[in-house]
């Protein structure tokens, strides 16, 4: 495909629906945010996503609706199709995704950037109870994902040749943001003719 997938992925808390939304603000009209299908409430702090019911969910992943999808947290997550005629396009399109689907997004998407968001473990807790959009309980559990992930899958990912970068958002948000845009913006110029 012409276009260029970014896949940005992190523990929860680690910023990547805010950087992605500072990136989406700055860029050009050949970069696309998709928005994704989550089964959360639309009250739901932050993110901008279309809210489903989980029978929704179901019944559009089984007409083959979504590019990708995963269950993480207690919810379902797709990418709508139109990812694939946004990249067909040539455009570079970002994607908020889940380190656990990580390895089945390359097999799908093989020349796909990889983005991993790291922050001081110590400020997870702190950014992710200011959000508020989670109980306490809610968020330990999320937290807990960072210990039973299998993180050895990013050295498999740097062996099998993916393009794969790690990007700090422990200081301010606008630099780490920076930051994403100089790296996509070299990646894709790699990929000019
Ligand atoms: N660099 C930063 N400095 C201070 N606060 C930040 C920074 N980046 C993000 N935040 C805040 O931290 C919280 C978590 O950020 P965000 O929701 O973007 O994380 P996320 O990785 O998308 O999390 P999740 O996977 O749980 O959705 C938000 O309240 C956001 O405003
Ligand atoms: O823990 P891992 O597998 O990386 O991610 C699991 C899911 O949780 C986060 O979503 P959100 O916090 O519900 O918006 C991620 O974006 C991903 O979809």
């Amino acid at each position: 495909m012409p276009g260029q997938l970014v896949y940005i992925m992190g523990p929860s808390g680690s910023g990547k629906d805010s950087l992605l939304q500072q990136v989406a603000q700055r860029a050009d009209t050949r970069l696309h945010l998709m928005k994704r299908c989550i089964t959360r409430s639309a009250e739901s702090e932050g993110e901008d996503a279309f809210s489903l019911s989980p029978a929704e969910f179901d019944a559009m992943e089984a007409r083959g609706e979504f590019a990708m999808s995963w269950r993480a947290n207690g919810l379902a997550y797709g990418i709508p199709a139109t990812l694939d005629a946004l990249l067909g396009q040539g455009h570079t399109v970002l994607v908020n995704g889940s380190r656990a689907y990580c390895e089945q997004a390359v097999q799908r998407y093989p020349s796909l950037l990889v983005v991993l968001v790291q922050v001081q473990p110590q400020l997870l807790m702190q950014r992710l109870l200011l959000r508020g959009r989670e109980s306490p309980e809610e968020i330990a559990q999320r937290l807990s994902r960072n210990t039973t992930l299998d993180t050895a899958f990013t050295q498999r990912l740097r062996e099998q040749g993916t393009r794969f970068v790690i990007l700090d958002n422990s200081s301010d948000l606008q630099s780490a943001a920076t930051a994403l845009l100089n790296t996509i913006e070299s990646v894709t110029s790699l990929e000019q003719p």
